[in-house]
Protein backbone atom coordinates (compact mmCIF):
# COMPACT_ATOMS: atom_id res chain seq x y z
CA UNK A 1 0.00 0.00 0.00
CA UNK A 2 3.01 2.36 -0.14
CA UNK A 3 1.94 5.93 -1.99
CA UNK A 4 -1.48 4.96 -1.72
CA UNK A 5 -3.51 7.01 0.06
CA UNK A 6 -4.21 6.04 3.88
CA UNK A 7 -7.41 3.91 4.41
CA UNK A 8 -10.04 6.02 7.30
CA UNK A 9 -9.46 6.02 10.50
CA UNK A 10 -11.27 3.50 13.06
CA UNK A 11 -10.39 1.79 15.68
CA UNK A 12 -7.84 -0.78 16.06
CA UNK A 13 -9.03 -4.10 15.43
CA UNK A 14 -7.88 -7.65 15.99
CA UNK A 15 -5.80 -9.94 13.26
CA UNK A 16 -8.00 -12.33 11.05
CA UNK A 17 -11.29 -11.65 12.73
CA UNK A 18 -10.89 -7.41 12.42
CA UNK A 19 -13.48 -5.65 14.21
CA UNK A 20 -16.09 -8.63 15.20
CA UNK A 21 -14.25 -8.57 18.69
CA UNK A 22 -15.53 -5.21 19.59
CA UNK A 23 -18.21 -4.75 18.08
CA UNK A 24 -21.12 -5.22 20.08
CA UNK A 25 -23.80 -7.49 18.66
CA UNK A 26 -26.67 -5.40 19.08
CA UNK A 27 -27.34 -1.75 18.10
CA UNK A 28 -24.42 -1.26 15.97
CA UNK A 29 -25.83 2.24 15.27
CA UNK A 30 -24.80 3.59 18.34
CA UNK A 31 -21.78 1.60 18.51
CA UNK A 32 -20.72 3.42 15.12
CA UNK A 33 -21.56 6.78 16.32
CA UNK A 34 -18.97 5.93 19.41
CA UNK A 35 -16.36 4.92 16.77
CA UNK A 36 -17.41 8.07 15.37
CA UNK A 37 -16.59 10.19 17.96
CA UNK A 38 -12.99 8.60 19.29
CA UNK A 39 -11.73 7.88 15.76
CA UNK A 40 -13.71 9.47 12.71
CA UNK A 41 -12.65 12.20 10.71
CA UNK A 42 -15.47 14.14 9.28
CA UNK A 43 -17.73 10.97 10.23
CA UNK A 44 -15.78 7.98 7.85
CA UNK A 45 -14.70 5.00 9.36
CA UNK A 46 -13.01 1.93 8.36
CA UNK A 47 -13.53 -1.39 9.70
CA UNK A 48 -13.08 -4.56 8.60
CA UNK A 49 -14.61 -8.06 9.43
CA UNK A 50 -12.03 -11.09 8.52
CA UNK A 51 -10.48 -9.00 6.15
CA UNK A 52 -14.03 -7.91 4.28
CA UNK A 53 -13.46 -3.87 4.37
CA UNK A 54 -15.84 -1.70 5.07
CA UNK A 55 -16.66 1.94 4.98
CA UNK A 56 -18.91 3.46 7.68
CA UNK A 57 -20.87 6.68 6.96
CA UNK A 58 -22.25 8.58 10.00
CA UNK A 59 -23.18 11.76 8.15
CA UNK A 60 -25.40 12.56 5.68
CA UNK A 61 -23.26 14.76 3.84
CA UNK A 62 -20.69 12.24 2.55
CA UNK A 63 -23.53 9.50 2.44
CA UNK A 64 -25.14 12.08 -0.30
CA UNK A 65 -21.67 12.57 -1.75
CA UNK A 66 -20.53 9.02 -2.11
CA UNK A 67 -23.45 7.15 -2.42
CA UNK A 68 -25.56 10.20 -4.93
CA UNK A 69 -22.88 12.14 -6.20
CA UNK A 70 -20.47 8.78 -6.78
CA UNK A 71 -23.39 6.81 -7.32
CA UNK A 72 -21.81 5.09 -10.53
CA UNK A 73 -19.76 3.53 -8.50
CA UNK A 74 -21.39 2.92 -5.03
CA UNK A 75 -25.18 1.31 -6.27
CA UNK A 76 -23.77 -2.54 -6.26
CA UNK A 77 -24.90 -4.34 -3.11
CA UNK A 78 -22.29 -6.62 -1.15
CA UNK A 79 -22.71 -10.40 -1.92
CA UNK A 80 -25.46 -11.45 0.44
CA UNK A 81 -24.02 -14.93 0.49
CA UNK A 82 -26.61 -16.06 3.26
CA UNK A 83 -29.75 -14.76 1.81
CA UNK A 84 -29.05 -14.50 -2.28
CA UNK A 85 -26.98 -17.94 -2.76
CA UNK A 86 -28.07 -19.57 -0.14
CA UNK A 87 -31.30 -18.50 0.52
CA UNK A 88 -31.80 -17.84 -2.82
CA UNK A 89 -33.39 -14.65 -2.57
CA UNK A 90 -33.63 -12.73 -5.86
CA UNK A 91 -35.67 -9.85 -5.49
CA UNK A 92 -34.91 -6.13 -6.21
CA UNK A 93 -33.25 -5.29 -2.64
CA UNK A 94 -30.41 -7.67 -2.88
CA UNK A 95 -29.45 -7.40 -6.31
CA UNK A 96 -26.33 -6.59 -7.68
CA UNK A 97 -25.76 -2.96 -9.89
CA UNK A 98 -25.50 -5.09 -13.42
CA UNK A 99 -27.24 -7.48 -15.83
CA UNK A 100 -31.27 -7.52 -14.48
CA UNK A 101 -30.98 -4.37 -12.01
CA UNK A 102 -31.78 -1.90 -14.19
CA UNK A 103 -34.42 -3.70 -16.06
CA UNK A 104 -35.68 -4.59 -12.14
CA UNK A 105 -35.53 -1.21 -10.67
CA UNK A 106 -36.82 0.44 -13.80
CA UNK A 107 -40.14 -2.61 -13.72
CA UNK A 108 -40.71 -1.24 -9.84
CA UNK A 109 -40.28 2.10 -10.22
CA UNK A 110 -42.82 2.78 -13.25
CA UNK A 111 -45.53 1.34 -10.82
CA UNK A 112 -44.04 2.88 -7.19
CA UNK A 113 -43.33 6.71 -9.18
CA UNK A 114 -45.04 9.74 -7.24
CA UNK A 115 -47.42 9.46 -9.93
CA UNK A 116 -48.51 5.89 -10.71
CA UNK A 117 -48.47 4.99 -7.05
CA UNK A 118 -51.58 7.17 -7.10
CA UNK A 119 -53.27 4.21 -8.31
CA UNK A 120 -52.55 2.02 -5.23
CA UNK A 121 -54.40 4.72 -2.82
CA UNK A 122 -58.17 2.94 -2.35
CA UNK A 123 -56.03 -0.10 -1.62
CA UNK A 124 -54.49 1.85 0.90
CA UNK A 125 -57.01 3.35 2.30
CA UNK A 126 -59.53 0.58 2.44
CA UNK A 127 -56.25 -1.17 4.73
CA UNK A 128 -56.34 2.16 6.59
CA UNK A 129 -59.96 1.56 7.76
CA UNK A 130 -60.03 -1.85 8.91
CA UNK A 131 -57.54 -0.43 10.85
CA UNK A 132 -59.30 1.65 12.68
CA UNK A 133 -62.28 -0.20 12.97
CA UNK A 134 -60.04 -3.46 14.88
CA UNK A 135 -58.65 -0.68 16.94
CA UNK A 136 -62.57 0.54 17.86
CA UNK A 137 -63.18 -3.36 18.07
CA UNK A 138 -60.61 -4.58 19.92
CA UNK A 139 -57.87 -1.82 21.17
CA UNK A 140 -55.78 -3.50 23.36
CA UNK A 141 -54.60 -5.83 20.48
CA UNK A 142 -52.86 -2.89 18.53
CA UNK A 143 -49.99 -4.22 18.01
CA UNK A 144 -51.26 -6.73 16.08
CA UNK A 145 -53.53 -4.97 14.37
CA UNK A 146 -50.85 -2.76 13.05
CA UNK A 147 -48.94 -5.89 11.75
CA UNK A 148 -51.87 -7.49 10.15
CA UNK A 149 -52.95 -3.82 8.69
CA UNK A 150 -49.30 -3.60 6.91
CA UNK A 151 -49.62 -7.40 6.18
CA UNK A 152 -52.46 -7.04 4.42
CA UNK A 153 -52.16 -3.49 2.53
CA UNK A 154 -48.73 -5.28 0.81
CA UNK A 155 -50.34 -8.37 0.07
CA UNK A 156 -52.87 -6.85 -1.96
CA UNK A 157 -50.94 -4.27 -3.49
CA UNK A 158 -48.17 -7.29 -4.86
CA UNK A 159 -51.00 -9.92 -5.63
CA UNK A 160 -54.65 -8.83 -5.90
CA UNK A 161 -55.01 -10.59 -2.37
CA UNK A 162 -57.97 -9.97 -0.03
CA UNK A 163 -57.12 -10.83 3.25
CA UNK A 164 -60.77 -11.67 5.09
CA UNK A 165 -59.83 -13.49 8.39
CA UNK A 166 -56.93 -13.92 10.64
CA UNK A 167 -56.85 -18.26 8.77
CA UNK A 168 -55.91 -16.57 5.70
CA UNK A 169 -53.43 -19.63 4.52
CA UNK A 170 -51.35 -16.92 1.95
CA UNK A 171 -50.74 -14.54 4.36
CA UNK A 172 -49.74 -17.75 6.91
CA UNK A 173 -47.04 -18.72 4.53
CA UNK A 174 -45.82 -14.95 3.69
CA UNK A 175 -46.25 -14.27 7.18
CA UNK A 176 -43.74 -17.11 8.04
CA UNK A 177 -41.29 -17.31 5.36
CA UNK A 178 -40.66 -14.04 5.68
CA UNK A 179 -39.92 -13.96 9.58
CA UNK A 180 -37.85 -16.76 9.28
CA UNK A 181 -35.73 -14.71 6.25
CA UNK A 182 -35.75 -12.00 8.69
CA UNK A 183 -34.70 -13.73 11.60
CA UNK A 184 -31.42 -14.49 9.98
CA UNK A 185 -29.36 -11.40 10.33
CA UNK A 186 -28.28 -8.55 9.03
CA UNK A 187 -28.27 -8.59 5.37
CA UNK A 188 -24.49 -9.19 4.03
CA UNK A 189 -23.26 -9.26 8.07
CA UNK A 190 -23.98 -13.10 9.03
CA UNK A 191 -21.04 -15.26 9.52
CA UNK A 192 -21.03 -16.66 6.56
CA UNK A 193 -21.01 -13.54 4.37
CA UNK A 194 -17.72 -13.23 5.90
CA UNK A 195 -16.59 -16.41 5.68
CA UNK A 196 -18.61 -18.44 2.39
CA UNK A 197 -16.87 -21.39 2.70
CA UNK A 198 -18.76 -22.16 5.92
CA UNK A 199 -21.61 -22.95 3.75
CA UNK A 200 -19.78 -26.15 2.67
CA UNK A 201 -18.76 -27.48 6.18
CA UNK A 202 -20.85 -30.20 7.39
CA UNK A 203 -23.23 -29.31 10.01
CA UNK A 204 -21.34 -30.27 12.96
CA UNK A 205 -18.74 -28.03 12.14
CA UNK A 206 -19.44 -24.69 14.67
CA UNK A 207 -21.52 -21.96 12.93
CA UNK A 208 -22.17 -24.52 10.25
CA UNK A 209 -25.19 -25.78 11.21
CA UNK A 210 -27.37 -22.73 10.36
CA UNK A 211 -26.55 -23.50 6.86
CA UNK A 212 -28.71 -26.74 7.49
CA UNK A 213 -31.61 -24.65 8.03
CA UNK A 214 -30.79 -21.73 6.02
CA UNK A 215 -31.60 -24.25 3.25
CA UNK A 216 -34.97 -25.35 4.12
CA UNK A 217 -35.82 -21.91 4.34
CA UNK A 218 -35.13 -21.62 0.56
CA UNK A 219 -37.07 -24.63 -0.41
CA UNK A 220 -39.69 -22.65 1.52
CA UNK A 221 -38.99 -19.50 -0.38
CA UNK A 222 -39.72 -21.24 -3.48
CA UNK A 223 -42.37 -22.20 -2.71
CA UNK A 224 -43.47 -19.41 -1.34
CA UNK A 225 -42.56 -17.18 -4.28
CA UNK A 226 -44.03 -19.74 -6.70
CA UNK A 227 -47.80 -20.21 -4.98
CA UNK A 228 -48.43 -16.51 -4.32
CA UNK A 229 -47.87 -15.24 -8.22
CA UNK A 230 -50.15 -18.13 -9.26
CA UNK A 231 -52.36 -17.10 -6.80
CA UNK A 232 -52.09 -13.66 -8.53
CA UNK A 233 -52.92 -15.48 -12.08
CA UNK A 234 -55.64 -16.99 -10.72
CA UNK A 235 -57.16 -13.27 -8.92
CA UNK A 236 -56.27 -11.84 -12.41
CA UNK A 237 -58.48 -14.40 -14.27
CA UNK A 238 -61.61 -14.24 -12.00
CA UNK A 239 -60.69 -9.73 -12.11
CA UNK A 240 -59.54 -9.37 -8.84
CA UNK A 241 -57.36 -7.20 -8.07
CA UNK A 242 -56.52 -5.21 -11.17
CA UNK A 243 -54.55 -2.75 -9.46
CA UNK A 244 -52.28 -4.83 -7.86
CA UNK A 245 -48.13 -5.07 -9.04
CA UNK A 246 -48.71 -8.69 -10.51
CA UNK A 247 -51.65 -7.90 -12.58
CA UNK A 248 -49.96 -5.14 -13.92
CA UNK A 249 -47.15 -7.06 -14.85
CA UNK A 250 -49.06 -9.75 -16.02
CA UNK A 251 -50.10 -6.96 -18.56
CA UNK A 252 -46.74 -6.08 -19.74
CA UNK A 253 -45.83 -10.32 -19.72
CA UNK A 254 -49.52 -10.97 -22.32
CA UNK A 255 -48.11 -7.92 -24.31
CA UNK A 256 -44.74 -10.29 -24.62
CA UNK A 257 -46.78 -12.93 -25.94
CA UNK A 258 -45.15 -16.38 -25.73
CA UNK A 259 -41.19 -15.24 -25.51
CA UNK A 260 -40.78 -13.28 -22.46
CA UNK A 261 -38.01 -15.84 -21.42
CA UNK A 262 -36.49 -14.81 -18.05
CA UNK A 263 -38.96 -11.97 -17.50
CA UNK A 264 -41.52 -13.68 -15.62
CA UNK A 265 -39.02 -15.11 -13.17
CA UNK A 266 -37.95 -11.77 -12.14
CA UNK A 267 -41.31 -10.19 -11.86
CA UNK A 268 -41.98 -12.96 -9.82
CA UNK A 269 -39.30 -12.52 -7.78
CA UNK A 270 -39.62 -8.71 -7.28
CA UNK A 271 -43.64 -9.12 -6.33
CA UNK A 272 -42.29 -11.19 -3.39
CA UNK A 273 -39.68 -8.19 -2.36
CA UNK A 274 -41.97 -5.94 -1.71
CA UNK A 275 -43.26 -7.68 1.03
CA UNK A 276 -40.92 -8.08 2.94
CA UNK A 277 -39.75 -4.50 2.19
CA UNK A 278 -43.50 -2.89 2.56
CA UNK A 279 -44.56 -5.01 5.84
CA UNK A 280 -41.97 -4.55 8.49
CA UNK A 281 -40.94 -0.65 7.73
CA UNK A 282 -44.14 0.58 7.81
CA UNK A 283 -45.40 -1.58 10.64
CA UNK A 284 -42.49 -0.35 12.45
CA UNK A 285 -43.40 3.48 11.56
CA UNK A 286 -46.74 3.39 12.98
CA UNK A 287 -46.11 1.18 16.30
CA UNK A 288 -43.23 3.65 16.64
CA UNK A 289 -45.81 6.61 16.09
CA UNK A 290 -48.13 5.47 18.51
CA UNK A 291 -45.53 4.92 21.50
CA UNK A 292 -44.22 8.52 20.17
CA UNK A 293 -48.15 9.90 21.12
CA UNK A 294 -47.87 8.31 24.20
CA UNK A 295 -45.14 10.39 25.24
CA UNK A 296 -45.31 13.42 23.78
CA UNK A 297 -49.63 13.98 24.39
CA UNK A 298 -49.17 17.92 23.71
CA UNK A 299 -48.03 16.11 19.89
CA UNK A 300 -50.87 14.72 19.60
CA UNK A 301 -53.04 17.19 20.68
CA UNK A 302 -51.83 19.71 18.84
CA UNK A 303 -52.14 17.66 15.35
CA UNK A 304 -55.97 17.03 16.39
CA UNK A 305 -56.65 20.75 16.24
CA UNK A 306 -55.07 21.66 13.31
CA UNK A 307 -57.52 18.33 12.15
CA UNK A 308 -60.36 19.64 13.84
CA UNK A 309 -60.22 22.93 12.07
CA UNK A 310 -59.35 21.70 8.26
CA UNK A 311 -61.29 18.86 8.40
CA UNK A 312 -64.10 19.13 10.81
CA UNK A 313 -65.66 16.80 12.32
CA UNK A 314 -67.98 14.95 9.95
CA UNK A 315 -65.84 13.06 7.64
CA UNK A 316 -62.49 11.32 8.29
CA UNK A 317 -58.83 13.16 6.90
CA UNK A 318 -58.13 12.03 3.32
CA UNK A 319 -55.33 12.65 1.16
CA UNK A 320 -56.96 16.00 -0.29
CA UNK A 321 -56.62 17.38 3.31
CA UNK A 322 -52.71 16.79 3.41
CA UNK A 323 -51.61 20.40 1.93
CA UNK A 324 -53.73 21.86 4.69
CA UNK A 325 -52.08 20.53 7.22
CA UNK A 326 -48.21 21.60 7.89
CA UNK A 327 -47.85 20.35 11.52
CA UNK A 328 -49.43 16.86 10.35
CA UNK A 329 -46.63 17.34 8.00
CA UNK A 330 -44.15 17.54 10.81
CA UNK A 331 -45.12 15.07 12.44
CA UNK A 332 -44.90 12.95 9.93
CA UNK A 333 -40.78 13.56 9.10
CA UNK A 334 -40.76 13.88 12.63
CA UNK A 335 -41.78 10.43 13.42
CA UNK A 336 -39.44 9.23 10.40
CA UNK A 337 -36.44 10.51 12.41
CA UNK A 338 -37.25 9.67 15.65
CA UNK A 339 -36.92 6.04 15.06
CA UNK A 340 -35.33 5.52 11.55
CA UNK A 341 -36.55 2.15 10.77
CA UNK A 342 -33.71 0.74 9.00
CA UNK A 343 -31.31 1.84 11.10
CA UNK A 344 -28.14 1.33 8.92
CA UNK A 345 -30.49 1.12 5.44
CA UNK A 346 -29.32 -1.59 3.49
CA UNK A 347 -25.31 -2.06 2.78
CA UNK A 348 -24.23 -0.66 -0.62
CA UNK A 349 -20.63 -1.46 -2.23
CA UNK A 350 -18.02 -0.10 -3.82
CA UNK A 351 -17.24 -1.40 -7.18
CA UNK A 352 -13.77 0.33 -7.63
CA UNK A 353 -11.30 1.78 -6.04
CA UNK A 354 -12.08 5.74 -4.75
CA UNK A 355 -9.98 8.63 -2.95
CA UNK A 356 -12.62 10.58 -0.62
CA UNK A 357 -10.74 13.47 1.48
CA UNK A 358 -7.80 12.26 0.98
CA UNK A 359 -8.46 8.62 2.47
CA UNK A 360 -8.76 5.61 0.14
CA UNK A 361 -11.73 3.44 -0.23
CA UNK A 362 -10.92 0.07 -0.98
CA UNK A 363 -12.30 -2.01 -4.23
CA UNK A 364 -15.18 -4.01 -2.78
CA UNK A 365 -15.52 -2.38 0.58
CA UNK A 366 -19.28 -2.99 1.67
CA UNK A 367 -20.71 0.94 2.50
CA UNK A 368 -23.11 1.36 5.86
CA UNK A 369 -24.46 4.27 5.93
CA UNK A 370 -25.44 4.68 9.44
CA UNK A 371 -28.91 6.58 9.28
CA UNK A 372 -29.72 6.85 13.00
CA UNK A 373 -26.63 8.72 13.46
CA UNK A 374 -27.47 11.00 10.99
CA UNK A 375 -30.78 11.41 12.21
CA UNK A 376 -29.68 11.58 15.72
CA UNK A 377 -27.09 14.09 15.32
CA UNK A 378 -27.57 16.82 17.86
CA UNK A 379 -26.04 19.14 15.76
CA UNK A 380 -28.26 18.76 13.34
CA UNK A 381 -31.36 18.17 15.32
CA UNK A 382 -30.90 19.53 19.08
CA UNK A 383 -32.29 17.07 21.15
CA UNK A 384 -32.51 14.11 18.96
CA UNK A 385 -34.48 12.02 21.65
CA UNK A 386 -37.24 14.57 21.89
CA UNK A 387 -40.52 14.08 19.95
CA UNK A 388 -40.60 17.72 18.56
CA UNK A 389 -42.44 18.11 14.87
CA UNK A 390 -42.21 22.00 15.51
CA UNK A 391 -38.34 21.62 14.71
CA UNK A 392 -39.22 21.72 11.00
CA UNK A 393 -41.49 24.70 11.26
CA UNK A 394 -39.82 27.83 8.98
CA UNK A 395 -38.60 31.17 10.33
CA UNK A 396 -36.64 31.25 13.80
CA UNK A 397 -38.44 27.95 15.25
CA UNK A 398 -36.61 25.72 12.61
CA UNK A 399 -33.84 24.08 13.78
CA UNK A 400 -33.72 20.89 11.68
CA UNK A 401 -30.40 20.62 9.49
CA UNK A 402 -32.30 18.52 6.83
CA UNK A 403 -35.79 17.08 6.09
CA UNK A 404 -35.01 13.44 7.55
CA UNK A 405 -37.11 11.95 4.41
CA UNK A 406 -33.81 12.06 2.83
CA UNK A 407 -32.03 10.03 4.95
CA UNK A 408 -34.59 7.12 5.74
CA UNK A 409 -35.17 5.88 2.50
CA UNK A 410 -31.55 5.42 1.87
CA UNK A 411 -30.06 7.20 -1.04
CA UNK A 412 -28.55 7.32 -4.66
CA UNK A 413 -29.92 4.61 -7.30
CA UNK A 414 -30.71 2.28 -4.61
CA UNK A 415 -32.72 4.51 -2.75
CA UNK A 416 -36.37 2.89 -1.80
CA UNK A 417 -38.43 2.79 -4.64
CA UNK A 418 -41.23 2.16 -2.35
CA UNK A 419 -41.11 5.69 -0.72
CA UNK A 420 -44.09 7.64 -2.30
CA UNK A 421 -45.97 4.81 -1.46
CA UNK A 422 -44.86 4.26 1.91
CA UNK A 423 -45.19 7.96 2.75
CA UNK A 424 -49.24 8.31 1.66
CA UNK A 425 -50.09 4.68 3.35
CA UNK A 426 -48.51 6.34 6.55
CA UNK A 427 -49.90 9.84 6.38
CA UNK A 428 -53.18 8.37 6.19
CA UNK A 429 -52.84 5.94 9.05
CA UNK A 430 -51.35 8.34 11.38
CA UNK A 431 -54.13 11.52 10.25
CA UNK A 432 -57.28 8.87 11.12
CA UNK A 433 -55.58 7.80 13.94
CA UNK A 434 -54.96 11.34 15.83
CA UNK A 435 -58.37 12.43 14.63
CA UNK A 436 -60.30 10.08 15.95
CA UNK A 437 -58.68 8.38 18.91
CA UNK A 438 -56.91 8.73 22.15
CA UNK A 439 -53.52 7.60 22.85
CA UNK A 440 -52.41 7.44 26.60
CA UNK A 441 -50.53 5.20 29.31
CA UNK A 442 -51.90 2.55 31.00
CA UNK A 443 -52.75 3.34 34.72
CA UNK A 444 -51.58 1.62 37.74
CA UNK A 445 -53.66 0.33 40.30
CA UNK A 446 -53.68 3.56 41.97
CA UNK A 447 -54.62 5.44 39.04
CA UNK A 448 -50.85 6.47 37.93
CA UNK A 449 -49.82 6.47 34.63
CA UNK A 450 -47.15 3.93 33.47
CA UNK A 451 -45.15 4.94 31.00
CA UNK A 452 -43.93 2.34 28.32
CA UNK A 453 -40.37 2.36 27.94
CA UNK A 454 -39.04 3.76 24.48
CA UNK A 455 -37.00 0.65 23.38
CA UNK A 456 -36.11 -0.38 19.86
CA UNK A 457 -35.28 -3.67 19.17
CA UNK A 458 -31.78 -4.15 17.70
CA UNK A 459 -32.17 -5.56 14.38
CA UNK A 460 -32.64 -4.81 10.86
CA UNK A 461 -35.90 -3.20 10.71
CA UNK A 462 -35.98 -1.87 14.08
CA UNK A 463 -39.69 -2.17 16.10
CA UNK A 464 -40.35 -0.44 19.49
CA UNK A 465 -40.29 -3.70 21.81
CA UNK A 466 -43.73 -4.51 22.54
CA UNK A 467 -45.28 -2.14 24.95
CA UNK A 468 -49.14 -1.18 26.20
CA UNK A 469 -50.93 1.74 26.36
CA UNK A 470 -54.38 2.70 26.53
CA UNK A 471 -56.19 3.87 22.78
CA UNK A 472 -60.01 4.70 23.46
CA UNK A 473 -62.28 6.06 20.34
CA UNK A 474 -62.78 10.13 21.06
CA UNK A 475 -66.31 9.91 21.42
CA UNK A 476 -69.08 8.57 19.54
CA UNK A 477 -68.77 10.50 16.61
CA UNK A 478 -65.67 9.17 15.90
CA UNK A 479 -66.89 5.82 16.54
CA UNK A 480 -69.58 6.58 14.09
CA UNK A 481 -67.31 7.89 11.38
CA UNK A 482 -64.91 5.02 11.60
CA UNK A 483 -67.74 2.78 11.40
CA UNK A 484 -69.33 4.22 8.22
CA UNK A 485 -65.75 4.91 6.61
CA UNK A 486 -65.88 1.31 5.99
CA UNK A 487 -69.14 1.29 4.80
CA UNK A 488 -68.97 4.14 2.60
CA UNK A 489 -65.75 2.15 0.32
CA UNK A 490 -67.91 -1.17 0.29
CA UNK A 491 -71.14 0.33 -1.10
CA UNK A 492 -68.86 3.05 -2.86
CA UNK A 493 -67.86 -0.51 -5.37
CA UNK A 494 -64.29 -0.09 -4.11
CA UNK A 495 -62.77 -2.95 -5.81
CA UNK A 496 -59.69 -4.23 -4.35
C1 LIG B 1 -41.40 3.31 6.28
C2 LIG B 1 -41.30 2.71 5.14
C3 LIG B 1 -40.02 2.36 4.44
C4 LIG B 1 -38.72 2.69 4.76
C5 LIG B 1 -38.21 3.52 5.94
C6 LIG B 1 -37.87 2.09 3.75
C7 LIG B 1 -36.49 2.19 3.73
C8 LIG B 1 -35.68 1.63 2.76
C9 LIG B 1 -34.24 1.73 2.74
C10 LIG B 1 -33.39 2.47 3.77
C11 LIG B 1 -33.81 1.06 1.65
C12 LIG B 1 -32.34 0.88 1.21
C13 LIG B 1 -31.91 2.02 0.31
C14 LIG B 1 -30.44 2.00 -0.01
O1 LIG B 1 -29.90 0.94 -0.35
O2 LIG B 1 -29.79 3.06 0.07
C15 LIG B 1 -34.96 0.52 0.97
C16 LIG B 1 -34.91 -0.23 -0.18
C17 LIG B 1 -36.02 -0.77 -0.78
N1 LIG B 1 -37.34 -0.57 -0.43
FE1 LIG B 1 -38.02 0.51 1.14
N2 LIG B 1 -38.65 1.42 2.86
C18 LIG B 1 -39.97 1.57 3.24
C19 LIG B 1 -41.09 1.06 2.60
C20 LIG B 1 -41.07 0.35 1.41
C21 LIG B 1 -42.25 -0.10 0.71
C22 LIG B 1 -43.68 0.15 1.13
C23 LIG B 1 -41.79 -0.78 -0.39
C24 LIG B 1 -42.58 -1.44 -1.50
C25 LIG B 1 -43.64 -0.96 -2.01
C26 LIG B 1 -40.34 -0.75 -0.37
C27 LIG B 1 -39.52 -1.33 -1.30
C28 LIG B 1 -38.14 -1.28 -1.29
C29 LIG B 1 -37.30 -1.98 -2.26
C30 LIG B 1 -37.76 -2.90 -3.40
C31 LIG B 1 -35.96 -1.65 -1.94
C32 LIG B 1 -34.69 -2.11 -2.65
C33 LIG B 1 -34.26 -1.10 -3.68
C34 LIG B 1 -32.94 -1.45 -4.37
O3 LIG B 1 -32.16 -2.23 -3.85
O4 LIG B 1 -32.70 -0.92 -5.47
N3 LIG B 1 -39.94 -0.05 0.74
N4 LIG B 1 -36.10 0.90 1.67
Amino acid sequence: DKGRPPLPPGPPGDPVIGHLRILHPHYHWKTYVQWGKTYGERNVMYTNMFGWPQIILNSIVDAKELLEKRGANYSDRPRMMLLREVMGLRGLTFLPYRDRFRQNRRLIQQFFNPRASAQFRPAQKLQVMILLNHLLQAPEDFLRHIQRWASRTMLNVAYGHQVVDDDDPYAAVVERTNMLVSNSGNPGATLVDFIPILRFFPAWFPGARYMRHASEIKILNRRMVDETFELAKRNKAKGFGKQSLSSKYLDILEQHGECHGALEDDMKEMVASIYPAGVATQRASVTSFVLAMVHFPEVAARARKELDLVVGRDRLPDWSHRKSLPFLEWVLKENFRWNPVTALGIPHRAMEEDVYQGRRIPQGATVIANIWAMTHDESAFPDPFIFKPERYAEGDGKNAAFDPTDAVFGFGRRQCPGRFFADAGLWLAMACILANFDISPCLDDDGNAVLPSIEFSPVFTSNPLPFQCRITSRDEISAALVRRGIQDMVEGGFES
